[in-house]
């Protein structure tokens, strides 16, 4: 039998269905309801199927011959991947995982795990043995699902892949998503179901679709009691491959009916009682795979024009766009989002917010720590950011994963002094709307609309954004000191920065694994990345940090590791600062009990330093925000700390056009700011403040952990 006969008898199943309307509108109605993908969900009905107690169905018109049995199910490992940015995907998740747990029914399932889509690694799918459920939220916005979607969509059109990699695969999907988006309504979840199905994985149970604007919790229990019931069914658990006409050898080629239909004819003897097909329906098989192969062809022109979601191109007459045109970063939605969190969003991708700290230095309440080490006041920052994506999804991440997230710039670019002069606005306006505040000095109030320093460490990553070297000179040219704060995943950027003030960059974890588990970058090569990022630093010559964030039990026990970066790098300082928590976030697992107290900070502090063996030393410290600064002792001048800059030397230095380094703009620490001073990194000439209910004696580490 020609193989093309083969495809098309285990394929048969799916045939009816393949690439047509009708195919999608059978998914839900009754035995083998098929989809727009070719792939059956064998006995799909959303309940067991109806003649389960008969025996089954047998050989139907839809080709359908799998039959019920009262055998149980047996399952070594079912995987529950959910993907969610505001936590209920994964809620969800949990839920069906206790209810697998239980057994139910006439199943039995030996192990259940739960986890993000993000945390695994998408090629093992080609390997995958377990039954894999799908809990999946759809965003128009960038948002975590996109890595594992652009992925899926890649291996389903990319022509070098086997359009059966994913046959190895059982799997289910549910969908979450809000009706109120029309067309977009659960678009990722179903491109995904899709995809796979076209991949060659068997559909186990017929998507789901739970809706925000209904009642999503009832929805969702509705599906998994049908899925249940389908799992009681041993053959449910069966293989289904499908791919008919999307086999890897058939590229381009004619399906002819005569020679079709005698192929069919010389092997029908060798056909089993599964593939007992009627000879007759064969010619309409050849004409629907015909049409799928159409479909298919506009669908990865499509594809390859740059359509985004190729699902829209299926049976569709539209002509396909001729490029992808760039969008907006931030979505009408996402600008919502963002600025009930506070932030003023600057024409398309940039945003500015004013921190607690300038709040507090208006009323003469403290500085941050940039004060103490660095003598930084408050009121004269502005916090901001050219590009609110980033390439990570740090668990810390303090914006709970609203904002979006990519490998490439594919937005829209606005301009490098539009963004700086609305950065400034937008700063003075918030300003502005502090006036009147009770405690308000109205001399700082005053200095506060002369904005001195710009930290570039808001959100995302500024290095993302394509004209960072002009953005920056802007700044510099209105006298405003820049603190760039980059995660070290584009280190082609880093090396083509020009000066800034002061470079950091976030060193969240020492080892691959622990940064893949709290950064969880996009890159697959994100620890070259972040090697090669700190080998462009210590090549640099500027003034560079590295900021470190300590996450109990992530991070804190990798010293020798972290010791290991610091040797590469080469930085001029280490800032060392506990986590901040901030109340409960869906998209990461910390608690309280991961943020370290001062004490602690210190002791790790202390140890990386004898672990580093010289050349640094506890210089300065924050303890209101938990933070120490760790120098080079090339910045100890006589005995004297000088991690301080002289921010006129540093504009001079510029402006002057010679070469320069870190140690020509240093200013004395003063007093009060180093270690182990009794004021422990608080200006004296600061008044201090307590909150309603605290002890003024009492440690102010508790406070500091939720308060920064
Ligand atoms: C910014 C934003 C964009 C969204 N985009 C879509 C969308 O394109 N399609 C959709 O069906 N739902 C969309 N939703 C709704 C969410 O998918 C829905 O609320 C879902 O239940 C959230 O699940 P989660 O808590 O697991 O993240 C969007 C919600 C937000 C806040
Ligand atoms: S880099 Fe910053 S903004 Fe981006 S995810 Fe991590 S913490 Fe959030």
């Amino acid at each position: 039998m020609s193989e093309l006969v083969n495809n098309i008898i285990s394929g048969f199943k799916n045939i009816v269905s393949f690439g047509s309307e009708e195919a999608s509108s059978n998914a839900n109605s009754g035995c083998c309801g098929g989809n727009s993908d070719g792939q059956t969900a064998c006995c799909n009905s959303g309940s067991a199927p109806k003649d389960a107690e008969s025996g089954g169905c047998q050989v139907n018109e839809s080709g359908c011959a799998c039959s019920s049995s009262n055998e149980p199910s047996n399952i070594d490992h079912v995987k529950i991947f959910y993907s969610t940015l505001t936590g209920t995907a994964k809620k969800f998740a949990e839920q069906l995982e206790t209810q697998l747990n239980s057994n139910p029914g006439n199943v039995n399932i030996e192990k259940v795990t739960v986890m993000d889509i993000v945390d695994y690694d998408n090629d093992d799918f080609m390997a995958e043995t377990a039954v894999c459920l799908f809990i999946l939220s759809s965003y128009n916005v960038e948002g975590p699902l996109d890595w594992f979607s652009k992925w899926t969509q890649d291996l389903r059109y990319d022509w070098r892949v086997d359009r059966l990699s994913l046959q190895k695969i059982r799997f289910a999907v549910c969908g979450l998503g809000d009706s109120e988006y029309g067309e977009e309504f659960n678009a990722a979840s179903a491109d995904i179901d899709k995809w796979f199905g076209q991949l060659g994985a068997s559909r186990i149970y017929p998507l789901g679709s739970c809706d925000k604007s209904a009642d999503q919790q009832a929805q969702f229990n509705s599906w998994v009691s049908g899925f249940i019931s389908e799992l009681q069914d041993a053959h449910s658990l069966e293989f289904h491959p499908s791919n008919i006409a999307y086999d890897s050898d058939d590229e381009g080629e004619e399906v002819d009916d005569g020679e079709l239909n005698k192929d069919i004819g010389a092997g029908d003897d060798n056909l089993s009682g599964d593939e007992m097909v009627d000879v007759e329906d064969m010619g309409k098989m050849a004409s629907k795979i015909r049409a799928a192969k159409v479909n298919r062809a506009e669908e990865e022109e499509a594809y390859d024009n740059g359509k985004s979601r190729a699902k829209r191109s299926i049976g569709n007459t539209a002509e396909p766009t001729a490029a992808p045109v760039p969008r907006d970063m931030v979505s009408p939605m996402l600008h919502k989002n963002l600025t009930k969190q506070g932030y003023k969003i600057v024409g398309s991708h940039s945003g500015v917010k004013i921190c607690r700290w300038t709040k507090a230095a208006l009323r003469g309440r403290g500085f941050c720590y940039k004060h103490s080490f660095y003598g930084i006041q408050s009121h004269l920052c502005s916090e901001s950011t050219p590009s609110l994506a980033c390439a990570n999804k740090c668990v810390f991440c303090w914006r709970h994963h609203t904002n979006p997230v990519g490998k490439t710039w594919r937005w829209k670019v606005d301009d490098p002094e539009f963004i700086v002069q609305g950065v400034l606005e937008n700063h003075y306006k918030m300003i502005k709307q502090l006036k009147g505040v009770p405690g308000v000095k109205a001399e700082r109030f005053q200095e506060a609309f002369d904005v001195k320093h710009c930290a570039l460490s808001l959100v995302g990553e500024p290095i993302f954004y394509p004209h960072i070297n002009e953005f920056i000179k802007k700044l510099h040219e209105r006298r405003i000191s820049t603190f760039l704060v980059t995660n070290a995943q584009f280190p082609e950027k880093i090396a083509e920065l020009e000066q800034v003030t002061q470079l950091y960059v976030s060193v969240d974890a020492s080892t691959k694994e622990s940064l893949k588990k709290i950064d969880r970058p996009l890159f697959r090569d994100f620890w070259e990345r972040f090697l090669s990022s700190l080998d462009s630093l210590a090549t640099k010559g500027q003034r560079t940090v590295f900021r470190l964030t300590l996450v109990k039990d992530y991070n804190t026990d990798e010293l020798a590791n972290y010791v290991e970066l610091i040797r590469r790098g080469r930085p001029s300082f280490i800032e060392i600062k506990g986590v901040t928590y901030c109340g409960y976030s869906g998209a990461s697992n910390l608690t309280m009990a991961n943020v370290p107290y001062h004490t602690e900070v210190i002791e790790f502090c202390r140890k990386l330093v004898e672990a580093i063996g010289g050349g640094y030393e506890l210089a300065a410290e924050h303890a209101h925000s938990c933070s120490i600064l760790i120098a080079s002792t090339d910045f100890k001048i006589d005995g004297e700390w000088y991690t301080h800059i002289d921010y006129p030397k540093f504009f001079e230095l510029l402006e002057s056009g010679k070469p320069f380094n870190s140690l020509d703009y240093v200013a004395k620490t003063p007093s009060w700011a180093l270690f182990g001073a009794p004021e422990a990194g608080f200006d004296p000439n600061e008044t201090r403040f307590y909150r309603k209910g605290k002890n003024p004696n009492q440690d102010t580490t508790t406070e500091v952990a939720v308060a920064v």
